[in-house]
């Protein structure tokens, strides 16, 4: 049935229905009212707002159902708005429709589009399609959405399904479709061979998967949980343990990981369903994770304890000694001298090494476990997922002997960072099939074989990553081993029905691992976001009063970055690890760290046609800031260790072109240019962060989101320099105490026009920090004031008068290089 396939390896009772019920909702609904209503203020009707608990499956559907469609009409009006920005190829396009037919309550049928149109479109791609071409605001007579079922392969053709007339199943209810629009273009579609325009608008595939997903709570083993957000204990054992870690293993573990992340693995070897472990920026929130898995790997599950001995080879071939031996060279040829981290996984299967399902490498023969659990690790981004496949791979997680392990992984789904393709599913299916003697089946592959090779690499491996969202597709439906545990990483960036898609395959455990303090998931709709659909199921559980384990010790920061997160953000109990005091060469002038704020009075405005903010002012201040540090101290410039993020995109583009033309379009290769939401998860030796919004009124946006802060100043290991203006910024609580805390420290600098003034060498000499012992020195900040105007031209060569005399010679970060052509 065609609809499974969109519907993607659902456990729920009815997937099929609840899927073709979302699909016809969505291909009746009329894009131009959408737009339209986009536009107006008008509030939709029957939302509620997001609980931290729920009564019943209906209550639960009744909130989460409507409020996930409204952000469906969100993605699509923006859809359509971003493609037009990034892709005139995917314009309107003339095709012509084929034979339809009618089934299961929709109208299927081909077209015939253009090549490039054909490898543009992928399953689930929602297009409209109309009798006239039509802009926004246009007037067109017959239109509607239709769903991408199928791309033809060698023909350009695509298969559609449409949705002109009948009855829609509503949540209770059950009503007919009457639309004279929808009519109109039934009689089109009726007539084979009709000329369409059609326009791509978005992919609906995430969504779809958490609609399904959503609706599979009821079928969940962990309904309850999640409805109540509350453990639910038979036994009210939910602290005796589920797994038995080796004895070297948990060794390993105390003297690696600090109490709190002990702890937290400690909790995941309970009983408990759920875990929810909150990692504050640089707490170890990966060494955590990989600890856990190294638990998790090398331990019996309690009820399945053995009294030990040979006997955990049951499910595989008895081997004699020669036998042993060419299975040990096979699971770790790494002791041959290979690379552990060799780009080829071992081979199973095709060549006399037969795969137990759980097979064992030979270091655990003379274990007592029988059991080697089946892990998912998923994240809601390809690039937070590749961050932790990478540390699998670089640094291994440990056995229960305490050696170094490289589990078999597979890295599912697209997009994968190229250090990670060794162990994406494309590779391993390649590397599968070399190995297959195609003489035997006259060189054919079928759909079925790779089907077949996808789902023992799946059963093999002993952790299977992915996205959230590729992890409800149908990959999964062949896999013949469940999941034993499930982790989540950055759980707190998922909404939460992306949350529940990988919980539908299977297991017995969740791990959730985020920081509901940093940034949430983006929800387009702000009428969803407000009322909380973004909110994560992380933050639902702990805002319900489930328990979740701190991570408290941080790795990262200088403890005069660290102080005021901790304070503002964690009540204080952030603590600081050894050695994060030590001193940078740029510390030597208090204007460059740990921790400055720079009250730069300038002019915001918005770019015409934008939402966006852009701050001209302290894009010209930054810049001379950079080339300063830059300029003193080189190595942050050769190893790229700065960069500069802003809560705006505009702004961003507007640093990124001034730094090309002021130091040369290699700029883009040193310094990072970002915004904070792209940002999560980074980290820089100095970070500079534009605040942008400067106003009387005081309005700051959603630079007032403290998430959004926290995430900003927390992203630097050695120098943190906020620039913004004070004045705007101060009517915000937590941004007035950011400015306090900084002048409490001496580390407010008060810079007015022309910047240059403040890079002048006299002005940084009263900057200079004493090496002597005690408080630090008085700062000056009202000396800038009186300081007189330099013309802007000379800015560069103040500062290289007071050049180190490094002979650096990077021609492309020289103020000279490019920069004076205006
Ligand atoms: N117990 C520990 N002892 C010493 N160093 C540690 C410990 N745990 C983590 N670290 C170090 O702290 C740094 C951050 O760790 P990790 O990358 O695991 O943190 P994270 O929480 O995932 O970071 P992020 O905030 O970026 O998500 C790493 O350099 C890591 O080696």
């Amino acid at each position: 049935m065609v609809v499974e396939k969109s519907g993607g390896g659902g456990a729920s009772s009815s997937p099929t229905s609840a899927m073709d019920r979302f699909q016809k909702i969505v291909l009746s609904w009329d894009y131009v009212s959408l737009v339209k209503e986009s536009k107006g203020s008008k509030q939709a009707k029957g939302l509620q707002r997001v609980k931290d608990t729920y009564k019943s499956v209906a209550d639960y559907l009744g909130v989460f159902e409507p409020l996930l469609f409204e952000e469906v009409k969100a993605q699509i009006v923006r859809g359509r708005s971003d493609e037009e920005e990034e892709d005139a190829a995917l314009d309107w396009q003339r095709a012509m429709v084929g034979l339809c037919a009618e089934s299961e309550g929709f109208h299927k049928f081909p077209m015939a589009v253009e090549n490039e149109f054909r490898d543009n479109v992928s399953e689930n791609d929602l297009l409209l399609l109309s009798k006239e071409k039509f802009k926004e605001g246009g007037n067109p007579t017959a239109y509607a959405f239709a769903l991408v079922e199928q791309r033809g392969g060698s023909t350009a053709t695509i298969s559609l399904r449409a949705f002109v007339a009948g009855e829609i199943q509503n949540l209770n209810i059950s009503k007919p479709v009457k639309s004279s629009r929808l009519q109109r273009f039934a009689s089109i579609l009726a007539a084979e061979n009709s000329a369409l325009w059609i326009l791509k608008v978005c992919s609906l595939s995430t969504i779809m998967r958490e609609f399904t997903a959503m609706h599979s709570v009821a079928s969940l083993p962990f309904k309850d949980s999640i409805l109540s957000a509350a453990e639910k204990h038979k036994d009210g054992d939910d602290q005796s343990r589920a797994w038995n870690v080796p004895q070297p293993l948990m060794d390993h573990l105390k003297t690696n990981l600090n109490d709190s992340q002990l702890e937290a693995v400690n909790a995941g070897l309970s009983r408990r369903s759920f875990v929810l472990i909150q990692g504050p920026p640089g707490t170890g929130k990966t060494q955590t994770i990989l600890g856990l898995l190294s638990a998790v790997l090398h331990s019996a599950p309690a009820r399945m304890k053995t009294k030990g001995g040979f006997d955990v080879q049951k499910h595989g071939p008895e081997l004699d000694i020669d036998g042993k031996y060419a299975h040990w060279v096979k699971a770790s040829p790494w002791l041959l001298g290979a690379n552990p981290r060799d780009l080829i996984m071992p081979v199973d299967g095709d060549d006399g090494f037969y795969p137990t399902g759980n097979e064992l490498k030979p270091e655990v023969v003379s274990s007592s476990r029988k059991y080697r659990a089946h892990v998912l690790v998923c994240a809601p981004s390809n690039s937070a997922l590749d961050e932790i496949v990478l540390r699998v791979l670089n640094t291994g997680i440990r056995d229960e002997n305490n050696n170094t392990y490289n589990p078999k992984i597979v890295r599912i789904g697209v997009k994968a960072h190229h250090s990670v393709k060794a162990v994406s599913m494309d590779y391993l299916i390649q590397q599968k099939l070399s190995g297959v003697d195609r003489t035997l089946d006259g060189g054919r592959r079928g759909a079925g074989e790779y089907d077949r090779i996808r789902a023992s690499i799946l059963d093999e491996a002993a952790i299977v990553f992915s996205t959230l969202s590729f992890s409800g597709s149908s990959i999964f439906s062949r896999m013949n081993r469940a999941f034993d545990v499930v982790i989540i990483d950055e759980a707190a960036q998922a909404v939460e029905p992306a949350t529940l898609i990988p919980l539908v395959h299977g297991c017995r455990q969740i791990f959730l691992v985020g920081d509901p303090v940093q940034l949430p998931a983006t929800v387009i709709s702000s009428t969803a976001q407000k009322l909380g659909y973004g909110t994560s199921l992380f933050k639902r559980f702990q805002g319900a009063g489930f328990p979740v384990q701190m991570l408290k010790i941080q790795y990262r920061m200088h403890p005069e970055i660290s102080i005021f997160p901790s304070k503002e953000f964690y009540d204080g109990i952030l603590q600081d690890g050894e050695g994060l005091d030590k001193k940078r060469p740029w510390h030597s002038y208090t204007c460059f760290g740990p921790f400055c704020f720079f009250d730069v009075d300038g002019v915001e405005s918005q770019p015409p046609g934008s939402g966006s903010w852009v701050n001209h002012d302290e894009v010209e201040f930054i810049t001379l800031l950079y080339h300063q540090l830059a300029m003193r101290y080189p190595e942050l410039k050769s190893s790229s260790e700065v960069a500069v993020i802003s809560p705006y995109r505009q702004q961003m583009k507007l640093l990124r072109d001034n730094f090309r033309l002021t130091f040369g379009d290699q700029s883009k290769e040193v310094i990072d240019v970002n915004t904070v939401d792209g940002f999560q998860g980074r980290e820089r030796e100095v970070v500079i962060f534009t605040c942008v919004r400067s106003n009387k009124e005081q309005k700051i946006g959603f630079v007032s989101d403290f998430r959004r802060m926290n995430v900003a100043i927390t992203r630097a290991r050695s120098a943190v320099l906020v620039v913004g203006s004070a004045s705007t910024l101060q009517k915000d609580e937590h941004w007035n105490n950011l400015v306090e805390s900084a002048k409490e420290r001496n580390r407010y600098f008060k810079v007015p026009k022309p910047f240059s003034t403040f890079f002048a060498e006299d002005n940084l000499k009263t900057m200079l920090v004493k090496p002597q012992k005690g408080p630090p020195p008085e700062q000056n900040t009202e000396v800038m004031e009186g300081i007189n105007e330099v013309a802007m031209g000379r800015e560069f060569d103040a500062a290289d008068q007071a050049d180190t005399g490094d002979d650096d010679d990077d021609a492309a970060m020289d103020a000279d290089d490019g920069g004076g052509d205006d």
